[in-house]
């Protein structure tokens, strides 16, 4: 062993005892014991806090100093309840945060981020308007407080916008927002970090004050380690755990050093005796420093292969052990046994009849003018959903017009044609007439060969060619009937050649030319007095029973592209409101200062409810008065259903903010979700025409049955009663049930 037992004893009795009985525990402002916490897996664990004892006194103002990353944002995340230890005890103002009757999270305590976390839109005023609701003071207490405040921080104009404002102004309202109603306790996280020295001072006066004449308590991280000299306490953090937890002048005098800055060196050594050195350059400043009498610092003579330990040098957070063994500076048998939790139970009722009018009507108001002052998001919530509806009714569905079609005509060259008649000579060019009716662009050439080429090259869709008797062959063809000849057969047939890689302009040539060719033969026999249906197919195509003889692929697609609009845009301003208010920090500092999760949740489901609505009104209008889109069923049942597949996009949106931690991956979940479900929805093809396993897997899809049932109202006029409808409705019901679940359930696990 490298330490004695009398080395490790000495070195013990340097730091400060902290036993202590339940009730003392929890009549300070904050109490840890035996504090554990890790990251990652149970089989892999980064461990950051271990073994964390932590007493901070009611009204002190309380200096957590620790280098980068040594786990003092974590262990303040688990103070305020933001995050859980994985064992340990800690009291908070008396209770334990989170616990029911605690008051913990809530205005009680003020939170300051590390980051800004502010809404860059809002102006100060409302920052301050916005953070003093949720503490449920009145607007003019707000506006009072934050008139000191202005003083007191030299902040700039109130009505300036935080996204305007330096860096030190924004951390300035940062902090301002902490200070506003006046809390218990105030947790800082470097609250001083890019200030001048004269505003630090000043900061520090005004804790100073607070602390000794209202009893609020102040615990704050920073990296200037001088200016907690003004601390009353001081807690030394490294490795996961405090070192030492003294008042500065104590600290000072233990460790004969004129700076906190040396003392904090010389306990870093103390807690690395016995530990491998990794650098040279951590072996010379160990060696440099002189350690207070009668300390031996042993980090020199190691051996390196020592219990496999990797050391924590200086700027170090983490301490590893490949046999999980810890050296610690706190005597075990000092620690008394932790007494069993109270474990209370959450009801539902916790968490869903609970909502603060107060912090409701702040978050609604803010999510609205986060809205307002966002216009790429103003834009995307009105002008989106119409122009995409728009383009869609203009761009897709139609029927195509202007098609290059090549002509020879061997009967008439390029003669003009007479009116058609029973008499007429030139049948052909009468045909190629009813055939120009269609909005073809005919185009003359010489030659079959001409005609053929013209299709190879690109230039026309088809080649329609006329043979030079066509009109005595045609007139033997129709007196002859199951009699003609061959040659009658041959030379009354019109050739097409096409080009038939396009199928949908394919299938419409050889709509029109059998259309156009049926209408020219009944109104020949009519000019000869025939029975103009003699030569009709015998087929009768009646009135249709539902839709219209017109029907064209954009009445097919249209209900498809309204859910598919209702759904992913509520689901992507969903997803991106919440990601951006959580990964700023801003949705933390609301949390900590007693927004429930489910008032959170339930003001997004208000705005974003109320700007889905405008969408689909829109798109609804759009459509009925611009594009006389048709919808035969009840239009209450088309508004409904609509809304409710919007309404389950939220949810989506909800599911991926849980699931995501940051807007891109949401949108690639988001890209990746549309197409298949446009592709497998019946959106833009029937399911009937896909491979059955997948028609299957298609119709437990959520937009699947919706897009049916809107369908079904809008092209059939079916009620309720009608199995689509209510299966449609059912479909969207069950999934936004889904994503609730889902998105309730992720919040609830990614805590802590
Ligand atoms: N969610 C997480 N998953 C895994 N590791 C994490 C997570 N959050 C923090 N860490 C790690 O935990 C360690 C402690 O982080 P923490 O933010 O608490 O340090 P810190 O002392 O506040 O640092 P700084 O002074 O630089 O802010 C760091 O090494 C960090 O990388």
């Amino acid at each position: 062993m490298p330490y004695s037992a009398g080395s490790l004893e000495m070195r013990r009795q340097q730091l400060i005892s902290q036993r202590s009985t339940v009730e003392m525990r929890k009549g300070h402002a904050v109490s840890v014991r035996r504090a554990y916490k890790r990251y990652g897996t149970k089989r892999s664990p980064i461990v950051i806090l271990e073994n964390l004892n932590m007493t901070v006194p009611k009204g002190t103002i309380y200096g957590l100093l620790g280098s980068s990353g040594c786990g003092k944002t974590t262990l303040l995340s688990c103070i305020i309840g933001r995050k859980k230890f994985n064992s340990g005890e800690l009291w908070v103002l008396g209770g334990s945060p989170g616990s029911k009757g605690s008051g913990l999270p809530g205005p009680r305590i003020g939170y300051m981020p590390q980051e800004i976390a502010l809404y860059n839109e809002f102006t100060i005023r409302e920052t301050m308007k916005y953070f003093g609701w949720i503490a449920k003071m009145s607007t003019e207490d707000v506006e009072d407080r934050l008139c000191f405040l202005t003083n007191l921080l030299m902040l700039p104009d109130i009505d300036r916008k935080v996204k305007n404002l330096s860096g030190g102004q924004q951390r300035r309202v940062s902090f301002a927002t902490v200070l506003l109603h006046e809390p218990e306790l105030l947790i800082l996280d470097e609250p001083t970090v890019g200030l001048d020295p004269l505003l630090r001072e000043t900061i520090w006066n005004h804790l100073t004050e607070i602390t000794k004449d209202r009893s609020t308590t102040v615990i704050l991280t920073t990296h200037y380690i001088e200016e907690t000299r003004q601390a009353g306490l001081i807690g030394l953090m490294r490795s996961g755990y405090i070192m030492a937890e003294e008042s500065p002048a104590s600290i000072l005098s233990r460790f004969e050093t004129d700076t906190l800055e040396d003392a904090f060196l010389k306990l870093s050594i103390m807690q690395n005796m016995g530990r491998r050195k990794r650098s040279i350059a951590a072996r010379a400043v160990a060696s440099a420093v002189v350690l207070p009498s009668g300390i031996v610092n042993q980090a020199l003579d190691v051996d390196d292969d020592h219990h496999h330990e990797i050391s924590a040098e200086f700027g170090d957070g983490l301490t590893t052990s490949k046999t999980g063994r810890r050296f610690s500076l706190v005597a075990q048998e000092a620690i008394p046994q932790l007494p069993q939790e109270p474990v209370h139970k959450a009801e539902l009722g916790d968490y869903l009849l609970h909502l603060e009018p107060r912090h409701m009507k702040a978050l609604i108001w803010k999510n609205f003018l986060w809205i307002l002052r966002n216009w790429p998001i103003m834009l995307t919530v009105i002008a989106l959903p119409v122009t995409q509806f728009a383009i869609f009714y203009l761009a897709v569905g139609h029927t195509p017009t202007n098609l290059n079609i090549a002509i020879v005509d061997y009967e008439s060259g390029d003669r003009d044609c007479h009116p058609l008649s029973c008499n007429g000579t030139r049948l052909g060019c009468n045909y190629l007439e009813y055939l120009k009716k269609k909005k073809i662009h005919l185009i003359r050439y010489e030659t079959e060969g001409d005609a053929i080429d013209a299709v190879n090259r690109g230039e026309t869709y088809a080649s329609v060619i006329v043979k030079e008797n066509y009109t005595t062959a045609l007139k033997a063809r129709i007196s002859n009937g199951r009699r003609s000849d061959e040659w009658d057969m041959f030379h009354s047939t019109i050739d097409v050649y096409r080009d038939a890689s396009v199928k949908d302009i394919s299938t419409f040539l050889r709509f029109y030319f059998y259309d156009s060719f049926m209408t020219f033969i009944a109104d020949y026999m009519d000019s000869c007095e025939l029975n103009r249906n003699a030569l009709k197919l015998p087929l009768q195509w009646n009135a249709p029973v539902y839709g219209t003889v017109e029907t064209d692929f954009t009445e097919f697609a249209t209900p498809g592209v309204l859910i598919t609009i209702a759904f992913f845009l509520a689901a992507a301003l969903t997803a991106v409101a919440m990601l951006v208010e959580r990964n700023e920090g801003i949705l933390e500092r609301s949390l900590v200062m007693g927004v429930s999760p489910v008032e959170v949740l339930t003001s997004h489901v208000v705005s974003e409810f109320v700007l889905m609505m405008i969408q689909i009104v829109a798109v609804t209008c759009c459509g009925l008065f611009i594009f006389r889109m048709k919808v035969m069923g009840s239009l209450v049942l088309f508004i409904i259903l609509l809304s409710l597949s919007g309404f389950c996009g939220m949810w989506f949106g909800f599911a991926l903010s849980s699931m995501c931690d940051n807007e891109t991956s949401a949108a690639y979940i988001l890209l990746g979700s549309f197409f298949p479900l446009i592709l497998l929805c019946g959106v833009i093809w029937p399911i009937e025409g896909m491979v059955h396993g997948l028609q299957l897997v298609a119709q437990v899809l959520p937009l699947t049955q919706p897009v049916e049932g809107l369908r079904s109202i809008m092209q059939r006029g079916w009620s309720m009663r009608k199995p689509p409808v209510y299966h449609g409705y059912i479909t969207i019901s069950m999934w936004t049930l889904l994503f609730i679940i889902f998105s309730v359930v992720l919040i609830k696990y990614k805590r802590g």
